[in-house]
């Protein structure tokens, strides 16, 4: 039987007078005619009505409007409907169903505790039994929120249909965005970077807006709070532009590059929290409400305008300029299309939460790709601080730190530890003869050798030029000078090859020490050092130590 009862035609009225119209005046404008036919847009592409359901749209007013619709039930029969009349975030619509001179009122909207009319993400129904022939519907709206009225007259499964499909939208909304906000926040957990907390908040404060205005707060968490119903959605509307200008700062290194208006958005964010929280606190809706709206397109004006001077600054500014763009853009289409300055259609409605997962896909790249970069500097100037860059062995700070723990568990346990200290022979022939770049390979090339021929509690350091130097805990100073002695020949059989496949021998001297005659670092460090400049005198490519009870001779020579 759908299809067979009609919207024959919509009419409307707004009040003028601040005290509300009665049904019987309501009757009587009607009658003389103070009435204006509505005309719905039309547009259709392909199979497709972009204005499928009319919606009359009248802005934010603090008068009544009055619709009237005209029915005709074709069946013969009494038939069921569901008629939609209104967003859910309308305070009072009141709907009078007129039939061979017999009328009946329901009434629904946010103003009331526990409205079971208020379907979310759906708007505000009612069930009606449609009468044979011709009846008429009256509404009456009242709110301070935009009143729009999408009409929809539907059998029980269209109703049901048009209820899943609102419902599966916004639960891929919030599943997108929640999963989005999710993964920042972990990143938030473990790299500690605000872009990633204000974007979760920024993303966050959209989706408790959004599950205001949709309904879904009203209907499921405080029904029985009309209050929270009203000012939610505008606190959260100021809140998330807030946090979405938070965030803007931080991505954009507003305070670095623009500090005068940095100091202004300071200054904006201030008064715009306090306004709002004023005014909810007053409980002034129309105030509330003018504030919300103008605050937030204001408010995205300035972040189109601060990612345009960012852009020649701040890696990055274009596509964040391009996500606000998105938002904007979808931002302007829903509130035009509620406003009324634009024809309401559904797709328009749902602009701005196409707008906003664009702005979140796009931000949460940016986001990531930014914390990328921001980890692997973390991680370079990490390894800088430890290691050396050419060699890829320990930096002598490292080193300086190892041992002094390693010297005073040596110490407390009463274990031995050796230190050599090696240095390349004739370094600067090599550099002179081939380039530094040879020289530098030839560094790599020694270092490699030496981290191959460590083993694994030794620790290798670049002590600086062509000096390398090795800590062996629990090694005798015998132990060690065969361990050198074996480097020593390693590294003299082992030529390096360049890339004009030249071979260059190198070789190296070794100083010895162990911490049984030189218990602290320095004393140990310049003993080796010592044998060190004895090796290089006595010929180069040798190890030399001091024997523990002759110090001073020198009875070990490769
Ligand atoms: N390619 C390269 N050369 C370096 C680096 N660090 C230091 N040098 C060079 O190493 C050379 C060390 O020269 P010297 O101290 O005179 O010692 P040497 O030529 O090895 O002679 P002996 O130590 O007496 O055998 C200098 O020419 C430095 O410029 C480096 O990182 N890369």
């Amino acid at each position: 039987a759908s299809g067979q009862v009609v919207i024959t035609n919509i009419h409307y009225y707004q009040e003028q007078a601040a005290s509300p119209l009665s049904l019987t005046q309501a009757l009587q404008r009607f009658a003389q005619g103070d009435f204006s036919l509505f005309e719905p847009p039309t547009l259709t592409v392909g199979q497709l009505s972009l204005f499928e359901h009319p919606a009359l749209t009248f802005g934010i007013r603090d008068r009544g409007v009055w619709v009237r619709l005209a029915l005709e039930n074709q069946t013969g029969a009494i038939q069921a409907r569901r008629l939609t009349a209104g967003m859910t975030w309308l305070e009072q619509v009141d709907v009078f169903y007129i039939s061979s001179g017999r009328t009946q009122t329901y009434t629904g909207g946010d103003g009331l505790a526990a409205n079971e009319h208020l379907l979310p993400a759906v708007g505000i129904v009612f069930a009606l039994d449609i009468a044979d022939g011709q009846s008429e519907v009256w509404l009456r709206v009242q709110s301070l929120d935009p009143i729009t009225l999408p009409i929809r007259l539907e059998s029980l499964e269209q109703a049901q249909q048009t209820d899943s499909k609102a419902h599966l939208t916004s639960g891929l909304l919030y599943g997108i965005l929640l999963a989005l906000a999710a993964f920042q926040l972990v990143l938030y957990r473990i790299l500690k970077h605000r872009n990633a907390l204000f974007y979760t908040l920024y993303v966050g404060t959209f989706v408790v807006m959004n599950f205001g205005y949709t309904g879904y707060g009203f209907a499921w968490i405080y029904p029985q709070n009309p209050v929270i119903q009203n000012y939610s959605t505008l606190f959260f509307m100021v809140l998330h532009a807030i946090f979405g200008l938070l965030f803007m700062r931080s991505f954009l290194k507003v305070r670095k590059n623009f500090p005068r208006l940095d100091r202004g958005l300071k200054l904006y964010m201030l008064v715009g929290l306090l306004a709002i929280t004023t005014c909810t606190l007053a409980q002034t809706h129309l105030l509330s409400a003018l504030w919300a709206f103008g605050y937030i397109t204001l408010t995205t004006l300035i972040m189109i305008l601060t990612s345009l001077i960012s852009i020649t600054k701040v890696k990055d500014a274009r596509y964040f300029l391009l996500a606000v763009c998105c938002s904007m853009a979808g931002l302007c289409v829903t509130s035009l299309s509620t406003l009324g300055l634009m024809p309401y259609s559904q797709l328009g409605y749902h602009s701005a939460e196409i707008g906003v997962v664009c702005e979140a896909f796009i931000l949460a790249i940016i986001v990531t790709n930014r914390l990328k970069v921001i980890e692997n500097e973390r991680i370079t100037t990490k390894f800088l601080a430890t290691y050396d860059p050419l060699t890829k062995l320990f930096n002598r700070h490292a080193f300086e730190q190892m041992t002094t723990k390693l010297l005073q568990q040596a110490e407390h346990y009463h274990a031995p530890l050796s230190m050599a200290i090696l240095d390349l022979d004739h370094f600067k022939a090599i550099n002179d003869n081939y380039g530094h770049h040879v020289g530098d390979m030839a560094l790599k090339h020694i270092a490699d050798i030496m981290k191959h021929a460590a083993r694994p509690n030794d620790i290798v350091a670049r002590w600086g030029g062509e000096e390398i130097v090795v800590l062996m805990p629990n090694t005798r100073l015998t132990d060690a000078h065969t361990l050198c002695e074996e480097l020593r020949e390693t590294i003299c059989n082992s030529p390096l090859v360049t890339a004009d496949d030249e071979s260059i021998v190198i070789t190296a001297s070794i100083g010895l020490a162990s911490t049984k005659d030189y218990p602290t670092f320095s004393l140990l460090f310049r003993a080796a050092d010592e044998q060190l400049y004895l090796a290089k005198k006595l010929g180069r490519n040798l190890v030399k130590f001091v024997l523990p009870s002759k110090r001073g001779s020198d009875l070990n020579e490769a």
